[in-house]
């Protein structure tokens, strides 16, 4: 043991009995039961359906009261359930439908129930966990109410004038509240959002506005989390792919009035040179009301993005031979005299390709006015404040890969050959695959910020390879269709072939390999997002003998038909693992109001012999660690 660090640690305490308090501390810690880990995947933008499955913590606030109140009928417990998920709302519904007595009765009861639950799911976390736990401002209310075993003791006066004071201050709402606020945040420890917050839905930045206010939380990149990201790190061609994306499922509002994104010279641009085309018709959500006009801009838009996009990724093909991205080289490929193309040998007619900018001689130059235009809008993305904030807290928060708890977490895929062996990624002069070829890119990603204002540095042009990349974990396909999807006819064009890996992820000895690979035991899962899991076709998202589980479900609305639910998510806590599906999720009014789920079923992945404690996950490794530390300082105090 390094002395230096002995007396330093010394420091921390101010005498003997203090390193006994802390080992006795840490040691009974280490026997409370696992925490739970709540894992979401493919938000894609839907705030109100991920805010509800945080709130309901997937089903385990309700199992929680269940457990709690086994004489409570199914609907005392969903009256109960709602209030802990929406309180604020919940309150102002009774208060409109109960007068003031039976609201103030209502109060009372509910309070007493709130504290009997609050003081349940807080036997598995020490004092201290549950006082942080505490809103500030009834820290010490709370800390009454939950620590004496109430209304059945001396006490019960006591009690009962505290609820009176607060009735009459009208405080009572306010600390069901503050209870229920801690019931949600205990009930769930640590959410792991496995990818995928950005794209196709309307509010992800409200999504990252939510995950910064979490206790505790990690993050997985996404693909199109990644795009987004690169903005920042200085890519216009990942910013033309951000806007093509946010015009074809009309969401300019995150880019104009969310981070402040002035679009207008693009609109302007846009209008100049392009018809609608339909191709480029928008794919909205039914029940957005779009008028014509804005349709035919949002279409207008889409096609100017489009066409700009493969211009800056022509030119990112051509000097990043090493990416081996040649074949999509669309625009070289194509025959402008007769608006033909050639793809893989084959001639193909172009429909209605219509790029009055594209110079056949040189197709990927920018004209003096694109130029003018990319730089005016990378500097706008660069400049968004909170965009700035939103990406850096993912680059905080967030990681190519997370190996927690025994279990490793990935978006996409690891990408493999047909015989299931690591394929690797050259560059540099040296080859990279399996953990080493994700520990790479997780580097590239952040050295890509180092330098924001060079927008074509091999890290930055790697966060685009990630996009598209036949090598990219977050894609895990070989080539990104994009252009065949817009402008050929012929539907085999349109085919992404997908890596190895999604055929041979079934088999539980790859995943072991694969685990294997991250120095993880075979007992532990792989847990994944990215492929929608089309539930209603009878696929199952627990795979390779209940090693791998893909989550994702449909969070995302334009994707809920294929699947036919809207979501999984998956629930670790010290009995095992649980998958839930979910039902679309309609509205906090609903919800409140019929006091409603949404969740549809429950399957369980996998159940532990023996309760989970804290000593078996990856913290309480290090407390061991810290206690093995601290008793020698113990024994030598001294010493030192
Ligand atoms: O549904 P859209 O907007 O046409 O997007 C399709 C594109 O999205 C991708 O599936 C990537 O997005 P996901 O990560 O959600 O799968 C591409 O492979 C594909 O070309
Ligand atoms: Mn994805």
């Amino acid at each position: 043991m390094d002395e230096k660090y002995l007396h330093l640690l010394k420091k921390q305490f101010s005498n003997r009995e203090a390193v006994l308090t802390e080992i006795i501390n840490l040691s009974a810690i280490c026997e409370l039961p696992k925490a739970t880990e709540h894992f979401v995947s493919d938000i894609h933008g839907e705030y109100a359906a991920f805010n509800h499955v945080l709130r309901n913590g997937s089903g385990s606030i309700k199992e929680k009261l269940k457990e709690c109140f086994p004489d409570f009928s199914g609907e005392r417990i969903s009256d109960l359930s709602t209030l802990i998920y929406y309180p604020q709302d919940k309150l102002t519904y009774q208060k409109d439908t109960l007068c003031l007595l039976d609201f103030d009765l209502w109060c009372q009861e509910k309070l007493i129930e709130l504290i009997k639950a609050c003081k349940y799911v807080s036997q598995k976390y020490t004092r201290s966990k549950v006082r942080k736990a505490f809103p500030e401002q009834f820290r010490y209310i709370l800390e009454e109410l939950l620590i004496e075993e109430a209304f059945s003791t001396d006490k019960k006066n006591y009690f009962e004038s505290i609820i009176q004071k607060l009735l009459q201050l009208g405080q009572l709402s306010n600390l069901m509240i503050a209870l229920a606020d801690t019931i949600r945040r205990l009930t769930v420890d640590h959410l792991h959002v496995v990818g995928d917050i950005y794209d196709r839905g309307p509010f992800p930045d409200k999504i990252i506005d939510r995950l910064m206010g979490l206790p505790s939380v990690d993050i997985q990149w996404g693909n199109h989390d990644i795009v987004w990201m690169a903005t920042i790190a200085g890519s216009p061609l990942a910013m033309m792919n951000v806007l093509r994306v946010s015009a074809r499922y009309g969401n300019l509002d995150i880019l104009e009035d969310s981070y402040g994104i002035n679009l207008r010279p693009l609109i302007e641009y846009a209008q100049k040179y392009y018809e609608p085309l339909a191709a480029f018709a928008p794919h909205l959500v039914e029940g957005k009301f779009v008028t014509q006009d804005e349709m035919d801009l949002l279409n207008r838009l889409q096609q100017a993005a489009a066409i700009l996009q493969f211009k800056l990724e022509s030119q990112l093909i051509a000097r990043r031979p090493e990416f081996i991205l040649d074949d999509r080289d669309i625009l070289q490929h194509i025959n402008f005299s007769d608006q033909t193309i050639k793809i893989k040998e084959q001639i193909y007619p172009l429909v209605d390709f219509n790029a009055p900018t594209i110079d056949p001689q040189a197709p990927e130059k920018l004209t003096f006015e694109e130029l003018h235009l990319t730089d005016h809008l990378l500097s706008n993305f660069q400049t968004s404040e909170k965009l700035h904030k939103h990406v850096q807290f993912l680059l905080e928060k967030g990681g190519m890969y997370l190996c927690y708890n025994g279990n490793l977490l990935i978006h996409g895929c690891l990408p493999l050959h047909e015989n299931g062996d690591f394929k690797s990624f050259r560059i540099e002069e040296k080859a990279y695959s399996g953990k080493a070829l994700l520990d790479f890119y997780d580097r590239k990603v952040r050295e890509s910020f180092l330098h924001p204002e060079v927008p074509d540095d091999l890290a930055t042009d790697l966060l685009w390879y990630l996009w598209v990349g036949e090598c990219s974990s977050l894609f895990g396909k070989k080539a990104m269709t994009t252009f065949e999807r817009y402008y050929i006819a012929d539907k085999k064009t349109h085919a992404e072939i997908k890596n190895a890996y999604y055929a041979l992820r079934k088999k539980s000895s790859t995943i072991s390999h694969i685990l294997e690979n991250f120095g993880l035991s075979s007992e532990g899962h792989l847990i994944n997002g990215h492929t929608p899991i089309k539930e209603k076709n009878g696929e199952n998202p627990i795979k390779a003998d209940g090693k791998l589980i893909v989550i994702d479900g449909g969070f995302s609305k334009p994707y809920q038909k294929e699947t036919g639910i809207a979501g999984y998510t998956l629930l670790y806590n010290s009995f095992g693992m649980q998958l839930s599906a979910h039902q679309p999720f309609s509205s906090i009014e609903e919800a409140v109001k019929e006091s409603r789920d949404m969740i549809s079923v429950k399957r369980l992945v996998d159940k532990v012999e023996t309760r989970q404690r804290v000593r078996d996950t990856n913290i309480g490794q290090q407390l061991l660690k810290d206690i093995a530390d601290l008793e020698i300082l113990y024994d030598n105090y001294d010493r030192y």
